[in-house]
């Protein structure tokens, strides 16, 4: 099982790449061999090449020569296909392990990291930052390991041939290496930018796609248009100054290998004319000094693709180093008729991060199991926030939450959110089949147990009017259903869980006579059979509650019922002759 490097130190990129690679490391050990054996192939021909030669100067027939140089040059391309296939499948491999690794993270990272990120931003680490690794992959792990055994195979033959030409050799390569030395840095700075202004691109794409009925309301399609093409002409211009360097460094190495070759025939030329060397080798020598290209710009390109890849693996590694929950197979929903479960806030204060203010300060409440208990108060009371506490989306940064009587900091996490139904304020629908939707917390409840969550919610009319019935597509986010219908599927959905707990945030928007009967008759049943709590926005959801929690800027103000909080509660009593009990004040 392949588990990340996360220390507080980043991990050289390389060490990140290894980790990936090495679920791998037979593909592409064999890919490595057949790169090697069409480097070994190739670097023969010279040595047939001589012979050739020689075979001419001696008046011998060529045949023999010309038919091994074919078969080399026939199998050097046999055995460079395979090499290549192989490669690139290991690449490929390599991203869907990091692709895997990254996507695990993700779903596991904590709400709170979460909030600090563009979600647009992440989407393109996942996608487009691991899609680089393919071809660091191919070529710097490989152009690494073959490219410098190729070079040092071909210098020791060049050796073999003439070690003061060798010399010559590496003096010009050598010099054209610290060249590119200095421009390496370059390539992976453009690089992180470049991958940066990608991430900027997303987030601001989700952005506009994510309230595409806002912005073309706004008129603000241009403005927002504007914002992604400037990210995306960044990510251009970026990409454009890492293909420059690039340019720079694989020209610096074609030109160090021109250079070699027109020296080695200089000071080879003189050679041959003291005797030193015979034509023969001068000849096999140049032609080593060509092999020294694919090597040498093979080792360039690692170099580079290195660099581009390591500034995708920084920003992978950035996402790994985020605070994430730990990883739970999900708990066993509660069994049939479990019993409901009790709530309670201790004292509770709670601030989103240390540099905002505090939202709760010191909230203390009750609540029994079974029955149902509305939140009420201004709008920014804090109210919602209870419920993230509940869920342990965030951790109080004082007090105790506890559920059964026990802190939840002390429950395994899956099995704290296997007992809860929740149902959020504002985008409670996912995109997908309403039979998806329904089953989304549930995916083993029987036909059985939808059509009663499905009765529960008065959502059996929907089904029916529906030419798809449950296999009807509900659009991004439930776009196709209304308003009330959404927050009853999500209901359903929860429902199916068989919660001891369901927690309703209300939609704020206003429903229509009808849904909102519905939606009420819905809670009242529920709340027969287990502990409900309701963020209500509606007087209409908690006249009948069994207590409703008034709540104002972060503190619960009084507990009481409808009748008890209208004669004891100055800003319960207000709120409710408003009929909206959100209003702010
Ligand atoms: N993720 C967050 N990060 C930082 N601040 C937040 C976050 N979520 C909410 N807040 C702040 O916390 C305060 C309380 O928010 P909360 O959603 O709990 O209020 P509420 O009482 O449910 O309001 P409403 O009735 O309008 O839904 C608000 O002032 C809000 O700005």
């Amino acid at each position: 099982m392949f588990t990340p490097l996360v220390t507080d130190q980043p991990p050289a990129a390389w060490r990140v790449l290894l980790d990936y690679v090495r679920p791998h490391r037979k593909a592409l050990a064999a890919g490595a061999v057949l790169s090697l054996a069409t480097g070994a192939a190739g670097l023969s021909l010279p040595l047939v090449a001589q012979d050739l030669i020689a075979d001419l100067s001696a008046d011998r027939s060529i045949s023999g020569a010309l038919l091994l140089m074919s078969l080399l040059v026939i199998a050097n391309a046999g055995i460079g296909a395979l090499g290549s296939y192989v490669l690139q499948r290991t690449a490929e491999s390599v991203v869907l392990t990091a692709r895997r690794s990254l996507t695990a993270t993700l779903l596991r990272l904590r709400v709170s990291a979460v909030d600090t990120v563009e979600p647009g931003d992440l989407l393109a680490r996942a996608t487009s930052d691991t899609t680089l690794l393919r071809a660091m992959t191919t070529n710097s792990l490989i152009g690494f390991g073959t490219g410098g055994l190729t070079l040092v195979a071909t210098l020791v033959m060049m050796g073999l041939v003439d070690t003061v030409l060798l010399a010559v050799t590496v003096g010009v390569i050598g010099l054209a290496a610290l060249v590119i030395g200095g421009i390496v840095p370059a390539i992976n700075r453009a690089s992180k930018r470049a991958q940066e202004s990608v991430g900027r691109m997303g987030a601001a794409l989700e952005r506009a796609l994510g309230a595409l009925r806002t912005v073309k309301a706004s008129g603000a399609e241009e403005r927002e248009r504007d914002a992604v093409h400037a990210a995306a002409e960044d990510s251009w211009r970026q990409s454009v100054r890492a293909a420059k360097w690039q340019a720079l460094a694989g020209n610096t190495a074609g030109l160090s290998t021109q250079v070699a070759f027109i020296t080695v025939l200089a000071v080879g030329g003189a050679r041959v004319a003291t005797g030193a060397i015979d034509v023969g080798a001068l000849v096999a020598f140049l032609l080593y000094v060509f092999y020294l290209m694919s090597p040498i710009q093979q080792l360039v390109s690692a170099v580079a693709q290195y660099q581009v890849g390591a500034a995708a693996i920084s920003r992978i590694q950035e996402v790994h180093a985020m605070p994430g929950e730990p990883e739970r197979a999900p708990a066993p929903l509660p069994a049939p008729g479990a019993r409901p479960a009790a709530v309670a806030f201790d004292d509770v204060r709670f601030r989103y991060t240390s540099e905002l203010p505090y939202i709760h300060h010191g909230v203390t409440f009750s609540v029994p199991p079974r029955g149902m208990t509305a939140f009420v108060g201004p709008s920014g009371a804090g109210k919602t926030t209870v419920f993230s506490l509940i869920e342990r989306f965030y951790d109080p940064t004082a007090g105790r939450v506890l559920l059964d009587g026990r802190d939840i900091a002390d429950w395994d996490i899956a099995e704290l959110r296997a007992a809860i139904g929740y149902v959020e304020q504002d985008a409670p629908v996912l995109s997908g089949t309403l039979g998806e939707n329904l089953l989304f917390g549930a995916p083993d409840a029987g036909p059985d147990a939808v059509a009663t969550a499905l009765r529960t919610t008065r959502l059996e009319e929907l089904v029916a009017r529906l030419p798809d019935g449950l296999d009807t597509l509900v659009g991004h986010r439930g776009t196709k259903l209304s308003g009330g219908e959404r927050q009853r599927v999500a209901i359903a959905r929860a429902l199916l869980r068989r919660p001891r707990l369901l927690l309703l945030d209300e939609a704020t928007s206003q429903l229509d006579a009808v849904n909102e009967a519905a939606l009420r008759d819905t809670v009242t049943a529920v709340a027969r059979e287990t502990t409900v709590l309701v963020v209500a926005h509606r007087l209409s959801t908690v006249t009948s509650a069994d207590r409703i929690v008034v709540m104002d800027a972060g503190r619960v103000l009084a507990v009481g019922t409808h009748a008890e909080l209208l004669d004891g509660s100055p800003l319960y009593a207000e709120l409710a002759a408003t009929q909206f009990l959100t209003a702010v004040e």
